[in-house]
């Protein structure tokens, strides 16, 4: 089996080789459809070809920014478009594009990889472990506005609604603004929005736009939704006032937004895609069972590639030392970190001392953004604590203010 970097030249290849695998039938990149795979950096994908070059798999690689706890914003590889044409799977072609990917980024500096994972099962054993939550929420409409809040008034502001054509320029540098302060949300590149690549309401598909503005006037956030026979469905729901630089949150123009979905005439059903977790929507509707999950799932998933660097880019809380004693089979390798948390920054070097929780990578990259605790981990027989204040200790220095959340598709 080869593995070998592509270049632009290669695009036509690369995307009939991913179509067959999924099976699709090929779209030219510029067609409608093809428009997704427009924001491929083709001189980071790569190609797996048979000793005969018939090619058979692919994997890619974009240079996102990704957020952590503390709003620390870093460069981050995005892994996408992996592959193996159905003739070739489960003969190691994947295992081997993934080993060769895992080395160039390090190669390249990187210190954290992270992936949408179209099956929960394949990725764990390359070291990357599922970091951020999402939920699909359907409202059956009729029965459940939004009850009036019983300990607060609501937030005047306005709502205006745009066509997605219109609106390009204000939702692009909302996200932006939404993005940096969010932790687990990734940038989406100026790129993306020009080439209109990726899902609505990046993409062409056609979709209103209800812009908020707080008291000031000033656009505060935007619900994407379209309406399809009675069903109102929601791509996402972005605001900017969310976090604000104290950490502390609130759900002002998201509630706002919610209730004017919720209002739209000639409308049964209201889904809701990419709620945040613990997110008080199903809190302030009339009728708590109106609001039904419909999707409870996994999103970005994290892998460490450099350990000490990954853990001393963010933030935490509280003081205290932690010892991690971390395996990582795929890289073949072992080692143990002293994590030294102070006033929310911490230091990460290799270490002799006693181990407090063993764990493997992928546990790493499932605790990296505060999505899910250390005692989690332990209580479910993936982490091994070492004594009996470890996970405490740990779940302490790993809490975040609030849940991770990632929406951008990839
Ligand atoms: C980030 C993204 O792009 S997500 C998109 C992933 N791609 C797809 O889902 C497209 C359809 N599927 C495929 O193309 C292929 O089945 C792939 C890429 C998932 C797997 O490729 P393969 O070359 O068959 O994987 P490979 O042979 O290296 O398998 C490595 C191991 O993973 C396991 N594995 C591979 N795919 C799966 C799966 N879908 N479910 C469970 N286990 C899997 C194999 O059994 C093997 O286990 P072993 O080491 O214990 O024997």
């Amino acid at each position: 089996m080869l593995i070998r970097s592509t270049t632009a030249d290669d695009l036509g290849i690369f995307i009939d080789t991913l179509h067959t695998a999924f099976g699709q039938f090929p779209q030219t990149p510029l067609d409608a459809g093809g428009r997704w795979w427009s924001a491929l950096e083709m001189d980071r994908a790569l190609l797996a070809l048979t000793p005969q070059t018939q090619p058979v798999g692919t994997a890619a690689a974009y240079s996102f920014e990704l957020t952590l706890p503390g709003q620390n914003v870093v460069p981050v590889s995005g892994v996408s478009a992996v592959s193996v044409v159905p003739t070739h799977r489960r003969q190691g072609v994947l295992t081997a594009l993934m080993r060769h990917q895992l080395t160039q980024l390090r190669a390249r500096g990187d210190f954290l990889a992270v992936l949408l994972a179209s099956e929960a099962p394949i990725y764990g054993r390359f070291g990357y472990g599922p970091a951020t939550y999402t939920t699909e929420l359907s409202i059956t409409h009729q029965h459940s506005p939004l009850a009036p809040p019983r300990a607060s008034t609501p937030e005047p502001g306005s709502i205006q609604v745009l066509r997605r054509d219109a609106a390009q320029d204000l939702i692009e540098d909302l996200y932006d603004r939404y993005r940096r302060t969010q932790p687990g949300a990734l940038s989406r590149p100026h790129s993306w929005w020009t080439r209109q690549s990726g899902q609505p309401p990046i993409s062409p598909a056609p979709r209103y736009i209800a812009l908020h503005r707080n008291r000031d006037g000033e656009p505060t956030g935007y619900a994407s939704y379209a309406l399809e026979g009675q069903t109102l469905t929601v791509d996402e729901i972005i605001t900017t006032d969310s976090i604000n630089s104290t950490g502390s949150s609130t759900v002002a123009t998201f509630t706002a937004l919610a209730r004017f979905v919720l209002g739209h005439d000639l409308v049964s059903t209201v889904v809701l895609k990419h709620v945040p977790p613990h997110h008080p929507l199903r809190w302030q509707l009339h009728d708590f069972r109106a609001g039904k999950v419909i999707d409870d799932t996994d999103w970005l998933w994290v892998r460490l590639l450099d350990i000490p660097r990954a853990l001393a880019a963010r933030g935490w809380s509280g003081d205290g030392d932690l010892v991690l004693e971390v395996q990582d089979p795929f890289l073949n390798e072992h080692a143990r970190y002293l994590l030294s948390v102070r006033e929310g920054n911490a230091e990460c070097f290799p270490t002799d001392r006693e181990a407090d929780l063993s764990l493997d990578v992928r546990d790493l990259g499932s605790l990296y953004l505060g999505g899910t605790t250390p005692s989690t981990l332990v209580q479910a027989g993936h982490i091994h604590a070492h004594h009996p204040q470890a996970a405490a200790r740990a779940d302490d220095l790993f809490r975040t203010p609030g849940a991770p959340h990632c929406l951008h598709w990839f």
